[in-house]
């Protein structure tokens, strides 16, 4: 990825907002640069309106799965996304991401709810493939994790999660809350984004008609 990433992240932004996964400035999206920063939204953007100053440059210690504001930031006075702790997890625990959108939209909050335990399970779409499940009935699970005031809690939750037990596709739940999806490009990750959001409208509208979804 060796062009600005931002443009793309403006459009996308757009686009999510008009999906109304992105409504009253909720969600936040982040693109890694060549030398392994981080783009991010700033805080509080409504994200319908975005322009290339709405964002903050994060540099990663991947170490340590935090994320610190790269220093000589002229153009900008302005705050990384509350939520930048859980990209910066994304980031250190899968080197191969190159970005990561999260997004709010009234099937993920809904589905999040379908199970109170820590995974979803899936029905076993073909649109799984588009997430890599290429398996015939796929058994596939999102993990969910706890919402929390806190948000570097949730990042340190999936952290230690993921440490010892990987996802099976690029998605996560924070119930109540959100979507979280990452990818090797920025084409990959509204993709893989579009797919879960397909996924979740499916789960919520076969529960009303009372569908087995398993
Ligand atoms: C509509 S408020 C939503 C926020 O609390 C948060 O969950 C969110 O997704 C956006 O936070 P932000 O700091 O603007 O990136
Ligand atoms: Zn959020």
């Amino acid at each position: 990825m060796n062009t600005d990433p931002r443009p793309t992240l403006i459009a996308a932004a757009r686009q999510f907002y008009q999906m109304g996964w992105m409504i009253g400035t909720a969600g936040n999206l982040s693109a890694r640069r060549p030398d392994g920063n981080f783009w991010i939204t700033a805080s509080g953007c409504p994200k319908n309106q975005l322009i290339i100053d709405d964002f903050v440059l994060m540099t990663l210690d991947a170490c340590r799965s935090e994320a610190y504001l790269v220093p000589q930031q002229s153009h900008t006075q302005k705050r990384p996304s509350a939520e930048t702790s859980i990209h910066a997890a994304i980031y250190s625990l899968f080197p191969d991401a190159q970005a990561c959108y999260h997004v709010h939209s009234i099937e993920n909050n809904l589905v999040s709810r379908l199970i109170m335990g820590d995974a979803l399970p899936l029905p076993p779409l073909e649109m799984l493939k588009g997430l890599g499940v290429w398996e015939e009935n796929p058994q596939v699970a999102i993990p969910i994790f706890a919402n929390h005031l806190e948000v570097s809690r949730i990042a340190d939750e999936i952290c230690t999660r993921f440490k010892t037990k990987m996802p099976q596709v690029p998605v996560l739940l924070i119930r109540d809350h959100g979507v979280t999806v990452w990818a090797s490009s920025l084409e990959g990750v509204s993709n893989y984004l579009e797919i879960a959001e397909y996924i979740f409208r499916y789960m919520v509208a076969g529960q009303k008609i009372g569908l087995e979804l398993g």
